[in-house]
């Protein structure tokens, strides 16, 4: 088996738990031996070895027991830790292969030798890796090791922290910041976020912004740790870049004493630990290694600054290192700006200027040509290195009304969302944000937009057919901004439920409904406050003939009857689409029912859905709902009045409209109405006579008990019944149904749903409805 994951994703851990689970007796006991090695420490050796001096040396096997372990070896179990150190290719045809324990090879050659079989055939292995080419010469299963997704982080985090509310706030703030660089999946980085975070916030001082901020806090902190004036700082940071350098040129991970010795760290023996992983304590041969990627970067940028010699320009350094690091130019453009170095320079002193000057000349150059140009990833990379510089004027500076920012921003990441978006709120407003091609946004996505949105006059048309802005706190303010974009775009959906809009918003939507080019066909303003008067503005842009609008849902939007005429007006003004309407949880009780079931009759209305759960109604609104049921021009397929207290004598006279012969009628919902066992016997009789088109009936949460709820099995069974769902929950059903029900399920050829939840069945009634 085989581990892989990127630097600090947690393989050592993961195979240190095996291990001592093996040693505890929890796990792998099958194997009598288990040995563990980190070909770090064995690469410190730079000797040649055989498996005989690996086994009795390293792996502390006692002589006398080396024959037996050796004959024994499918009781073996090999644990190789960081073999992408090994240095040496595992390519089989690379090494002659070596079957004798007792020759002596190269370290490469003897793992290699192991892993292909050669040495020890039957040994089982787990070994773990970062991503090398050289993985593909192994054979077995290979497993990724992800690190840390959100639900782990917000876990370490907790544990990390006692105090809830402070684990919640220091989560909130990395994942706001930097929750979209890869990295944060590392456990080793968030142990350095946490780490930095807890003192800052225990001073009550304001936390990183960017990653460029982190490692400041990082690199001060490590230099604090150390008795070195300003000038010796400088020295070792230097001294630390060059090994840096070295690393990523040569594509080494870890330098011998000799190499640092040559960048100038031998000056600094007992400082290096602090920035570098030391390995091979125990062999006296040491490998110094950076702990991290993302520190190795930012210790090269800070090197290039502080430098009082001049070594090549912005321009030469970058060129030499393109594609060989991520985050250097970044970090560059964060620490060329005074306010983000400053607690560098209080332990650094300053930097060249004149390498800061030339990395200014540079940026500005390359951002030009780059803004000029179509290619979003290099407007991208400028973004990202503004937001790093977090300097508003900066970017106000750089992005001139020549930048062709309208470019088109498809195929967003996360990270590009934030870039761009910081850009355009530093901007203050933006002409034209162009999302053509953004074909499937996340709603992280659209979070981290919807400032640039709002900021937006205009939102390009594009393929984006779907906008979801629900719970993004928008405002009235912020969504009349985004109307004017919203008038001529190509969105067929747009949610907004959540949005804190208010009245205001009402006559917006009406403008973005009657534009000449509007597509919109969905819209849903659930949980909005927009009340009767924000209903009836917008109800006008309904009445639009250019008005597309199929689907709306309002719930809990404040609506009394006080706007029902206006919705009415809208349904039978002859240039309305909408087809679905849902008003739950608005209070309209019987003049707001009254007025909608006068539109229900009309011609003109094509209403085929209509929704009021909890809208206050009673038994008195079912007369309005019945003569509109009555009416040949009423199409409603679908009604629900679930959770009103409609009463038995309201139910029945809904089911006589529901018996007219044509009634288009198909789903109705009618739970916790307050129905008694005669509703019940309308409904069965209502199924069995073969008038009705009715699919699917809810009546739960209506307690009649198994004699009321028989009519309907006794219905389910009738060959005349299209019925295809059925809810009845919390009906008050026992296992005395169970007879009638298994009847009518094995008698039934159109029900495939049926809802039987909280009810007091046993498990003999389970077994019953398994064998119907
Ligand atoms: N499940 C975990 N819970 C808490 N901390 C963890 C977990 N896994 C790893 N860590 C911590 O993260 C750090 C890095 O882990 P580890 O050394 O196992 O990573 P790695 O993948 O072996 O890294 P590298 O590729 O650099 O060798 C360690 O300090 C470890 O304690």
């Amino acid at each position: 088996v085989t581990l892989v994951g990127p630097e600090g994703a947690g393989k050592t851990t993961a195979l240190e738990k095996l291990v001592l689970d093996w040693a505890k007796g929890e796990r792998l006991q099958s194997f009598s031996c288990v040995f563990h090695f980190r070909l770090k420490e064995l690469n410190c050796l730079q000797e040649m070895l055989s498996l005989e001096t690996l086994l009795l040396r390293h792996g502390r096997v006692p002589l006398e027991s080396l024959p037996a372990v050796l004959q024994n070896s499918s009781q073996v179990l090999l644990v190789l830790d960081d073999l992408h150190v090994c240095g040496q290719s595992l390519d089989p045809s690379a090494h002659a292969p070596c079957d004798d324990p007792s020759q002596v090879v190269s370290l490469g050659c003897l793992v290699a030798s192991l892993l292909h079989g050669s040495l020890l055939r039957g040994a089982s292995f787990v070994v773990a890796s970062r991503h090398t080419g050289d993985l593909k010469f192994l054979t077995g299963t290979q497993m990724e090791v992800l690190g840390f997704l959100k639900p782990q982080r917000e876990a370490y985090f907790n544990h990390f922290f006692t105090d809830p509310a402070v684990a919640n706030r220091a989560l909130a703030h990395m994942e706001k910041t930097l929750g979209f660089y890869d990295f944060c999946t590392s456990p080793r980085f968030c142990w350095t976020v946490c780490s930095l975070y807890e003192p800052l916030m225990e001073a009550g001082e304001k936390l990183p912004e960017t990653v460029s901020q982190l490692c400041v806090g990082v690199v001060v902190y490590l230099i604090g740790k150390l008795p070195l004036t300003a000038a010796r700082s400088r020295e070792l940071m230097l001294a630390l870049g060059k090994m840096s350098s070295h690393c990523f040129l040569n594509q080494r991970l870890s330098c011998t004493t000799e190499e640092i010795a040559s960048f100038g760290l031998e000056k600094f023996l007992d400082a290096v630990a602090v920035f570098l992983q030391v390995d091979g304590q125990q062999l006296d041969r040491h490998v110094f290694s950076f702990p991290s990627l993302i520190l190795q970067e930012f210790l090269l940028a800070v090197s290039y600054f502080w430098n009082d010699s001049t070594p090549e320009s912005t321009e030469e350094v970058i060129a030499q290192l393109r594609g060989r690091t991520q985050l250097f130019d970044a970090f560059l453009s964060a620490l060329s700006e005074p306010v983000q170095r400053r607690p560098l320079e209080a332990v650094l002193g300053e930097p060249n200027d004149d390498l800061v000057a030339d990395f200014k000349r540079w940026f500005r150059r390359s951002s030009e040509e780059a803004l000029r140009g179509y290619q979003k990833d290099q407007h991208h990379r400028c973004f990202h290195l503004l937001h790093q510089a977090q300097n508003k004027s900066l970017v106000k500076e750089i992005i001139t009304p020549a930048a062709r920012v309208g470019c088109s921003y498809g195929g967003l990441g996360l990270r590009e969302c934030v870039v761009l978006n910081y850009v355009v709120e530093s901007l203050g407003e933006m002409d034209l944000l162009n999302l053509y091609r953004a074909r499937s946004l996340t709603e992280e996505q659209v979070e981290a937009l919807a400032p640039a949105m709002s900021l937006s006059r205009e939102i390009i048309r594009g393929i984006t057919t779907e906008l979801d802005l629900t719970q993004t706190a928008l405002g009235d303010e912020k969504f009349q901004i985004l109307s004017v974009g919203l008038r001529d775009c190509k969105l067929t959906t747009l949610k907004l439920e959540v949005c804190a809009l208010t009245e205001l918003s009402g006559g917006h939507l009406a403008s973005v409904l009657s534009s000449s080019t509007s597509q919109l066909q969905l819209l849903t303003m659930r949980h909005n406050e927009i009340g009767d008067q924000g209903f009836i503005k917008l109800s006008a842009g309904l009445c639009s003939p250019h008005c597309q609008l199929q689907e709306l849902h309002l719930q809990s939007c404040k609506l009394t009857a006080a706007s029902m005429a206006a919705l009415s007006a809208a349904l039978t003004s002859g240039q309305s689409e909408l087809k679905k309407v849902d008003l739950s949880l608005n209070s309209i009780g019987l003049p707001g029912a009254a007025s909608v079931c006068e539109a229900l009759q009309h011609p003109a209305c094509k209403l085929r859905s209509l929704v009021l759960f909890d809208c206050g109604l009673t038994g008195e609104c079912c007369q309005p709902f019945m003569e509109a049921l009555m009416s040949e021009h009423c199409c409603l397929a679908e009604l629900d009045l679930s959770v009103n207290s409609l009463g038995q004598e309201g139910a029945l006279l809904l089911g006589q409209a529901l018996r007219r012969p044509g009634c288009p009628v198909e789903k109705l919902g009618l739970q916790r109405c307050e129905l008694s066992e005669p509703v019940f016997e309308e409904m069965g009789s209502l199924l069995r006579s073969g008038s009705s088109l009715l699919k699917s009936l809810s009546l739960g949460l209506n307690g009649v008990g198994d004699l009321g709820v028989k009519p309907l099995w006794e219905a389910v069974a009738h060959p005349n019944c299209l019925l295809e769902e059925l809810d009845v929950e919390m009906t008050d059903l026992t296992d005395a149904c169970m007879e009638d029900l298994s009847a009518a399920l094995r008698a039934t050829k159109t029900l495939r749903n049926l809802g039987l939840s909280n009810n007091t069945l046993s498990d003999a009634s389970a077994a019953a409805l398994v064998q119907a």
